[in-house]
């Protein structure tokens, strides 16, 4: 039960920081053959590390450390279908999801590549006659809008997916006339925002969930199958429900014909199970299977880039390493994760004498410029990821103006990262006359690390890369750390005390039973809910929000 702290690699690093201290991104960026070798081109994708407070030699170490923890073999019992995911007896294969039609990837000693298959020409089978207006809703109009109702890892990988391509063009052409509305907030305002100026005849519900059991995902579901009963009486739900599930017996219970249920399979994590049916059947629904297909494509080709290149050329190893350098050894606590590694001991179970995990954020565009840069210029230290574009999905050119717009924006990416690194001295600005009072608010200490990620286009296929580049770099992290980045226990206390929170709302409004067994201030608060708010039904009618 070793830590990867207790390595000397590890070590090594630690000592190293020292080092690291002693120099600014300033000098180290006008090292050219340091720069060259902190550059990797893969299939029109451009990474540049060289704004990381890193030297070759701190790669190098990285590199070690990463042997230390048996990465690649790690990399490999992953691909191969070992059960990885220890606390759940699971394998851990998305990128079979993905993998092209004569692939053979095996788990529990099945190759599970034609069962991928076989749901993904279901799904191409059932858009295209949703699209082609085969299949019509039950009073014979052609179904043009879809709500997909999911939350977490079934919400916000196609929400990503979908917000990216709404834009381009191919994207656009296929999707003309059609709306994808994701509902995942159990909010009834967010119900009510989903079906506003949308006609129950005309709409398709995806339910998505895993499991079919999460408490938001069902109770949207039974408020859309309402919406669709109320209006077309009940018999209209075959219609105008599908789901995708692991859970097709509960998918039937619901009520949704088992022949309109995608399956997928509990070896995909939620927050990996975009490339399943979670993600591809709304997406195809929207924009056609065959560009759904160039995403999966996009995201197969780093799946073969990150399992057989070698580590000095192989982006999502290169990126995960960095964030371990960043978050273990620099202590910088920000960047982009998600759920997966938000953890406090190793996959053993043995507390880490060490921060795991970064906290996430980001903005499109030049928002940020407009809202948190002044925080990582002048005050904490947070490396930055910039993901730039060389084509626009939408060219603007204006006459008269000095660049087209993409060109305005690509100013920002290519000047943000040297603003960051290089910083502006007090000695600069009293060459500029800036007066002295002002010296030490305009100075920039500058040394803020950041890397640039430059794609070629933001088609389906590159999106499908921008995905998996991240997905693999969350493993490369989880695998250095010796945590499990495919579970998720940490979710489930929120949940189980909510459904104490709900049995008590249930039993005061029903029985006036008085609110007991839980402190002082929850006790208060649920209490003057529960007064304030006496006017609930006990008995609830239906009611569906009056928009
Ligand atoms: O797809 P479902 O089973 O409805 O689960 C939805 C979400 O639930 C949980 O909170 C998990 O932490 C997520 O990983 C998951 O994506």
């Amino acid at each position: 039960m070793a830590l990867i702290s207790d390595t000397q690699p590890w070590k090594d690093l630690k000592a190293h920081v020292d080092d690291i201290n002693q120099t600014h991104l300033r000098d180290l960026l006008t090292d050219d053959n340091r720069c060259q070798s902190m550059l990797v081109d893969f299939d029109d994708i451009l990474l540049d590390y060289s704004r990381q407070q890193a030297t070759p030699e701190t790669i190098q170490k990285l590199f070690q450390l990463a042997e230390a923890a048996s990465l690649k073999e790690k990399i490999n019992r992953m691909y191969s279908g070992e059960h990885i995911n220890s606390t759940e007896d699971r394998s851990v294969l998305h990128v079979a999801l993905r993998a092209s039609r004569d692939a053979v990837i095996q788990s529990d000693g099945k190759n599970v590549v034609p069962e991928v298959w076989k749901v993904l020409d279901q799904i191409q089978e059932f858009s295209e006659r949703v699209r082609n207006g085969s299949w019509v809703g039950a009073t014979g109009k052609p179904l043009k809008d879809v709500v997909a109702i999911g939350i977490g890892g079934s919400f916000l990988g196609p929400l990503f997916v979908h917000t990216a391509l709404q834009t381009d063009p191919e994207a656009i052409e296929s999707a003309r006339g059609r709306q994808l509305r994701f509902l995942a907030n159990v909010d009834p305002i967010d119900v009510a925002r989903n079906i506003t100026g949308l006609n129950p005849e005309t709409t398709l519900v995806v339910v998505v969930s895993k499991t079919f059991t999460t408490a938001e995902t069902m109770l949207n579901a039974r408020t859309l199958r309402e919406w669709i009963s109320s209006a077309l009486g009940p018999s209209a739900v075959a219609k105008h429900m599908v789901a995708v599930s692991t859970n097709l017996t509960l998918v039937e219970k619901f009520g949704i014909d088992p022949n309109n249920a995608f399956a997928f399979w509990d070896w995909v994590g939620g927050r990996y199970s975009v490339c399943s049916a979670v993600g591809v059947l709304p997406l195809s629904l929207q924009y056609g299977f065959s560009v759904i297909e160039k995403f999966l494509r996009g995201a197969s080709s780093i799946d073969q880039h990150f399992y057989s290149q070698p580590f000095e050329k192989n982006i999502p190893v290169l990126l995960g390493l960095l964030s371990i350098w960043n978050v273990s050894f620099l202590g910088y606590p920000a960047r982009v994760s998600m759920e997966s590694n938000g953890k406090g001991v190793s996959i053993d179970g043995v507390p880490l004498p060490f921060e795991a995990g970064e906290i996430d954020f980001g903005e499109p565009g030049t928002n940020g410029q407009h809202s948190f840069y002044q925080l990582i210029h002048q005050g904490r230290v947070i490396p930055c990821d910039f993901i730039g574009v060389v084509k626009s999905q939408q060219p603007v050119f204006l006459k008269g103006e000095v660049v087209s717009n993409h060109d305005e924006l690509m100013s920002n990416f290519f000047a943000q990262p040297d603003a960051l690194a290089y910083g502006k001295t007090a000695d600069q600005l009293q060459k500029e006359n800036v007066s002295p009072h002002l010296i030490s608010h305009k100075t920039f200490s500058g040394n803020r690390p950041s890397l640039s990620l430059l794609l070629p286009s933001l088609n389906a296929y590159n999106i499908g890369q921008l995905l998996a580049i991240y997905e693999h770099r969350i493993a490369v992290e989880g695998f250095i750390w010796g945590i499990n980045s495919f579970d998720q226990w940490g979710v489930e206390l929120g949940k189980s005390l909510a459904t104490q929170v709900r049995k008590q709302l249930n039993a005061s409004r029903t029985k006036g039973e008085p609110v007991q067994g839980f402190n002082f201030s929850t006790s208060t608060m649920l209490t003057r809910y529960l007064q304030a708010s006496s006017d609930v039904p006990a008995d609830l009618p239906t009611a569906l929000p009056k928009i």
